[in-house]
């Protein structure tokens, strides 16, 4: 399994496809790891040399002591870039994954084409961030894991139950609660709104119709700070990939391809 080293963390990224093709850097949510992507992954191979890693604090990368913040997430981002010696590439980022996303792309990188920010938002109220901390200090992830869940996915997907809602929850659980509440840190430090002027890339993003995490005007704050970006609304929550995969490839496709 391919690991690179950055600094005081090992994280742990993948390629899949034909290096030949354009790049496509994927970037993961909170409480995710690289099979976030798992339902997409064939159909986006057949366009793209994929390329996914798990944030620090998060599945096979190390979880070294935080609170982290978006600018290390960043430079572990492009330490990715670098190992997968990706030239042309687009980044398209999910929720956490979205504010890596806008913060690698306000430093310019030579080689990034377009950028996707999808369910995610430029700055948060911190105390929602600090209360999570505190729940995971005292009951780790069994104690955040249901709210994370309804506000990842639709009341409908969540009734269901199915094998690939499962997968998402057991993945959120077995994170290291450290590890993950130092990604809360980055989230509830970061302000991205000062970063948006220096996108200079065509950026699409994306919103979800029920997301209550980060709401469509969430999406529309970005649309209107960033020079080159349009929006475009897809039916789900928070995280797309396992509810409605295909609509959700359909709605970002044409736009990367
Ligand atoms: O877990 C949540 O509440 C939703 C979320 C915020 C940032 C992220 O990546 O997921």
């Amino acid at each position: 399994m391919p690991i690179l080293n950055n600094g005081d963390c090992r994280i742990y990224w993948r390629g899949d496809g034909d290096t030949q093709l354009p790049g496509l850097l994927l970037g993961n949510s909170l409480g995710t790891d690289i099979t976030l992507w798992d339902p997409m992954l064939e159909s986006l191979m057949r366009h793209f040399y994929v390329v996914r890693f798990d944030t620090r604090g998060h599945g096979g990368s190390d979880a070294p002591p935080g609170p982290y913040s978006i600018d290390q997430l960043a430079d572990d981002a492009q330490a990715v870039i670098a190992a997968a010696r990706l030239t042309h590439y687009h980044y398209w980022g999910i929720s956490l994954g979205g504010m890596i996303g806008m913060e690698l792309a306000a430093r310019k990188p030579t080689g990034l084409k377009k950028l996707v920010l999808s369910h995610t938002a430029a700055e948060f109220d911190p105390g929602i961030w600090d209360q999570r901390i505190a729940a995971l200090k005292t009951g780790g992830m069994s104690a955040i894991i249901d709210g994370v869940i309804g506000r990842f996915f639709t009341p409908e997907f969540v009734l269901q139950n199915n094998i690939r809602l499962k997968r998402i929850r057991n993945i959120a659980l077995s994170q290291a609660p450290a590890g993950y509440a130092a990604c809360c840190g980055a989230i509830r430090d970061m302000d991205l709104y000062p970063r948006l002027a220096r996108i200079q890339v065509p950026t699409l993003v994306v919103v979800g119709e029920s997301d209550l995490s980060t709401p469509e005007a969430r999406g529309q704050a970005l649309v209107d700070h960033i020079k080159d970006a349009r929006m475009v609304k897809v039916k789900s929550a928070h995280i797309a990939p396992p509810e409605i995969p295909t609509e959700y490839l359909a709605a970002v496709l044409p736009f990367i391809s």
